[in-house]
């Protein structure tokens, strides 16, 4: 087998399209005084198993480039592709559809539904999906388990506390076959432990060929990455490979 010099890619390895990318990619809130740039030109390709962490100070458009990744949010121009298919031109039921089969969302407020219990709020999105009702309960099930939260499936989320609430958001973000995961602050309310798994967590998705994408303030989660994208004022200006290590992130330059 051949190699280029320059990265080890094999020569002859079939180009696959990355699972995301954002090309020039711009937001704009509001209009006049109130207008506030958070994303201003971004470009950004994620492969099949690779994790990338997003670093940045508060307000830099982190958690924006995460909504609009997530096609939650329109960007106000450039575009999203997500296994390269362009979310511009899609109906919104088609994003709808796309978002449930293939995206993963840990974001920071969690968003369970309070009617559900831990179970039901995995399930969902499963039964919705097309999976019976019985198999969509047991892959919730097992995602608990995975997650040490077997015992507390029946509860409702206002009856657990902040730390497991996270982990059902995460089971379930994690259940059926997503192949972008996208995560805000994933070990946000978890203690170190905890944070660490969720982050084994994801690595393991990526190693099943998931993409993962993850806005973090915490250079020990960001030494998780395969890559870490530091963002300021809307833009994307940095790159630190694995190369890098733990250690340089600790004490890179992060911009603030
Ligand atoms: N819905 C909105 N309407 C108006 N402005 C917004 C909205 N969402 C975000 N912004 C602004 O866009 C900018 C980027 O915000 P964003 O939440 O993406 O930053 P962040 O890097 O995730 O911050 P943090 O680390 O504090 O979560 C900020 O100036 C913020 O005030």
């Amino acid at each position: 087998m051949t190699t280029t010099s320059m990265d080890a890619v094999p020569a002859d390895a079939v180009p696959t399209a990355p699972v995301l990318e954002l090309r020039a990619v711009t937001k704009v809130y509001g209009s006049g005084p109130t207008e506030v740039h958070a994303l201003a030109g971004v470009d950004l390709s994620v492969r099949a198993g690779e994790m990338v962490a997003i670093m940045g100070p508060s307000g830099s458009g982190k958690s924006t480039l995460l909504t609009i990744a997530g096609s939650l949010e329109q960007p106000t121009s450039g575009d999203v592709l997500v296994e390269g298919t362009s979310l511009a031109g899609m109906s919104a039921a088609d994003r709808a559809r796309m978002r449930r089969r293939h995206i993963g969302y840990v974001f920071q407020d969690f968003n369970l539904l309070p009617g559900l219990t831990a179970a039901e709020n995995i399930s969902l999105p499963l039964e919705l999906d097309g999976l019976k009702a019985r198999k969509a309960a047991e892959s919730a099930r097992r995602a608990l388990d995975g997650l040490g939260l077997a015992d507390r499936a029946d509860s409702f989320p206002d009856e657990l506390s902040g730390g497991q609430r996270q982990r059902v958001a995460i089971a379930r973000a994690l259940v059926g076959q997503r192949r972008l995961l996208l995560a805000d602050e994933p070990s946000g309310s978890l203690d170190s432990q905890a944070g660490e798994n969720v982050m084994r967590l994801l690595r393991s998705a990526c190693k099943e060929g998931a993409a993962a994408v993850l806005a973090t303030h915490d250079a020990q989660l960001a030494a998780w990455a395969d890559r870490v994208v530091f963002v300021r004022d809307g833009v994307a200006v940095d790159q630190a490979g694995p190369a890098a290590g733990p250690e340089s992130l600790l004490t890179a330059d992060v911009p603030r």
